[in-house]
């Protein structure tokens, strides 16, 4: 029987790393003890046959499709529970953890929203005594769940929803009713067959008042029967772009009723009489969606690592073209196209994975916060996790594309698993707060700094280079430290050109809201640049933290792919860059101006294209197979890529 043998290219590629890879392993996984973790979870899912395909999955049938994803989504979660329960350190909803597990199987799991909603709602809005009642019974599966916000008719507009929860003092009743076919729950995870309770996003009203959106635990099937209950009407929404075994499903209420004691009271509470006890802030209402949000980041950029791993092992067991006739066809890795395709995508897996590293951390921080009544950070914890969950989703996606791209047509085979990871990441730009939206959310938060900024009050931490900006003159010397001040700088000047250009309309007569409106591609730009001045800091501050506790060959490593990140975004945006002054910022005077003069003196302009040709880079390669994780590192003139 043949024996796969490994590819001669790769062997010789692999045998060229200059860096120790298990003290890099280590810092992907947030340390010795992560790797354990994620070797001792690989090792158990390996072993497991029925999480092996005998037939790609994609000659199934919708229902064989479906029922294989909950065979295996009910094995991946014993697999974490049994792991959980064994290693208590290991935190379940630290970013990746649990949507790695579950994403072992190549399907999408149906009880995805149940572990990363569902769950997760009952920990952030239930009470203490309504997680002594929920919380096991979830953490164990006895009940499934998932979270039924979005609607036919609004998806963004929350305040929008149409579902009522109408409170009837007289049983110590909500009756949850869908009063139009645009208020029928639309796009849950596992709403179509696999969840049996759902967490109801509806208009609260009590005493003929209404209270704005409130979160409430409903059980929707008979817990025996798996039916739907009576006044319930649910099914499968069918077909989608991706995501096909996420069991999306539509729901809804026809004069429903639950208990009092099923309305999520840990903010805010009805009491039996039906009075109306107010939360510290309505916000809080969204907290499952900021924790989702944070957890993207992480997710996005390990999707991007592993179609990453795909392109760069492709590209070095490719051969193809004959660029110097009777030579052997090379290596399509010796392309420097096929490099500028593939080695931002690897940069760009782990600025996203350090910078959701960093994100999680502020969440952390804030959720301890929010535990002693401090509201103080939840503004900017939002305003952050908005943008970043949309850059990050949006960069993965497209940069998966770009991966795809550039394995020609073996990248368009399902058994590339290109056509998963893009379905599963082009969901992610759109579900949990749509691109868009996010980043005007975002640039709500930036307008108001604006102002503050003007008024010389002292910011928080992401924005307060825009008071102190003016003090410090940009360098303008090709490091990465001044075209980080230099993404501070762009940021800044498109913060108030969009604040500029609200002004300009306010001014020409129209009011606030049209005016944010005709501003509103000049917002989502600020935010835009906003995010990615975050990014390239984080990402270099980061590298540059752990490298003085790292051997030094990983740490140029390292430090070369984050420079290589820097170089290639000033270059994306280098029109923004062009107009930034070389002069310190006055806020009354900031203007964009040309550098079109030929005499051009910014170093970073010239430095830059003799920087990114001469980039050591990384490639890093997470085989579940091999259960190993091996590296490339790639130099220019010589060709060899590392262990790959
Ligand atoms: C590649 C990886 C693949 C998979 C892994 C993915 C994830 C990780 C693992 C598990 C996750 C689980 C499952 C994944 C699969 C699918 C999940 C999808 C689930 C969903 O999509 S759930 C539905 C999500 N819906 C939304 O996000 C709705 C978006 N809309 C909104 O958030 C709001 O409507 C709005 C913010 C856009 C606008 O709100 P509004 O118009 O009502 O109000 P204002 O704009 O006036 O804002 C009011 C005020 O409140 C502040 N605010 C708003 N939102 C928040 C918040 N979340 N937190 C804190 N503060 C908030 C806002 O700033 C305003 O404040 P201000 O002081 O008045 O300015
Ligand atoms: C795969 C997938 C899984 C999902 N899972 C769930 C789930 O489990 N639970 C759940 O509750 N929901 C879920 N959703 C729904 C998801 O949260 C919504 O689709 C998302 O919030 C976007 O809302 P929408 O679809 O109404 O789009 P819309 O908000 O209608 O957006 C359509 C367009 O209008 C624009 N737009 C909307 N509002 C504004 C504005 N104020 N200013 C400028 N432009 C605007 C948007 O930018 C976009 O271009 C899922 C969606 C997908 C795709």
């Amino acid at each position: 029987m043949a024996v796969n043998k490994v590819n001669e290219d790769l062997l010789r590629e692999r045998a060229r790393y200059t860096f120790n890879i298990e003290e890099l392993t280590n810092f992907i996984d947030g340390g010795e003890e992560g790797t354990r973790n994620r070797r001792e979870v690989e090792d158990m899912v390996i072993h497991v046959k029925e999480l092996h395909d005998e037939v790609p999955e994609d000659y199934l049938s919708h229902k064989e499709r479906y029922e294989n994803a909950v065979k295996k989504g009910c094995i991946l979660i014993d697999l974490l529970k049994e792991h959980v329960l064994r290693h208590s350190s290991f935190d379940a909803y630290k970013p990746s953890n649990m949507y790695r597990v579950l994403s072992m199987a190549k399907e999408v799991s149906p009880v995805l929203l149940h572990m990363g909603m569902f769950v997760p709602t009952i920990f952030g809005q239930a009470s203490a005594e309504q997680q002594e009642e929920w919380l096991h019974k979830a953490l164990m599966l006895e009940i499934i769940g998932t979270y039924a916000q979005t609607e036919l008719g609004h998806g963004t507009f929350l305040r929008g929803l149409e579902t009522t929860a109408t409170y009837d003092p007289s049983t110590e009743e909500f009756v949850l009713h869908s009063p139009t076919l645009t208020s029928y729950k639309w796009w849950p995870g596992g709403l179509g067959q696999t969840a049996n309770h759902c967490i109801v996003v509806a208009q609260l009203y009590s005493r003929e008042k209404c209270y704005g959106v409130h979160a409430f635990l409903v059980q929707i099937r008979d817990s025996e029967t798996h039916m739907p209950l009576p006044g319930i009407k649910v099914g499968d929404i069918g077909p989608k772009l991706g995501f096909q075994t996420a069991n999306n499903g539509f729901l809804g209420f026809d004069h429903f009723r639950i208990p009092r004691k099923n309305m999520l009271m840990r903010n805010a509470q009805v009491l039996k009489d039906g009075r109306y006890v107010k939360s510290k802030s309505d916000k809080l209402t969204y907290g499952t969606m900021m924790l989702v949000r944070v957890m993207i980041v992480s997710d996005a950029a390990y999707e991007l690592s592993r179609a990453a791993t795909i392109a760069a092992r492709y590209s070095a067991v490719r051969r193809q073209s004959m660029p110097r006739p009777g030579q052997p066809e090379p290596q399509i890795l010796d392309y420097v196209t096929q490099q500028h395709k593939v080695f931002i995508a690897i940069a760009t897996s782990h600025a996203l994975r350090l910078t959701g590293g960093w994100l999680w951390d502020a969440y952390s921080s804030l959720t301890h916060d929010l535990d002693q009544g401090n509201l103080d950070q939840l503004p900017e914890l939002h305003a952050l996790a908005c943008c970043l969950k949309a850059i990050s989703s949006r960069d993965s996606n497209s940069l998966v594309e770009q991966c795809r791209m550039s394995c020609g047509g073996h990248g368009y085979m399902s058994s590339s698993n290109f056509p998963t990871i893009y379905g599963a990441t082009a969901a992610t730009v759109t579900y949990e707060g749509e691109y868009t939206v996010m980043l005007l959310q975002t640039a709500r938060y930036l307008m108001k700094a604006w102002k503050e900024a003007l008024g010389g009050i002292v910011l928080t931490p992401t924005v307060a280079y825009m008071v102190t900006y003016n003090k410090a003159k940009p360098a303008w010397v090709n490091t990465p430290e001044a075209i980080i001040q230099g993404f501070h700088a762009v940021a800044v000047g498109k913060v108030k050109e969009a604040a500029d250009g609200i002004e300009y309309h306010q001014n020409s007569g129209k009011d606030y809201e049209d005016a944010w409106n005709a501003a509103s591609v000049m917002l989502v730009k600020a935010s835009e640049c906003y995010c990615r001045a975050i990014i390239c800091e984080t990402f270099w501050k980061e590298i540059q933290k752990h490298s003085r506790s790292m051997s030094r060959n990983l740490a140029v490593v390292l430090q070369q792919l984050s420079e290589l990140y820097l170089s290639y975004w000033v270059l994306e945006r280098s029109g923004d860059f062009f107009q930034v002054r070389t002069v310190p910022l006055t806020r009354t005077k900031f203007e964009f101006v040309s550098f079109a003069s030929p005499k051009c003196h910014c170093q970073m302009c010239t430095g830059f294209v003799a920087h990114i040709t001469s980039v050591v880079v990384l490639a890093v390669q997470v085989s579940i197979q091999n259960l190993t994780l091996t590296f490339c590192t790639r130099k220019r003139n010589e060709f060899d890529i590392g262990s790959c």
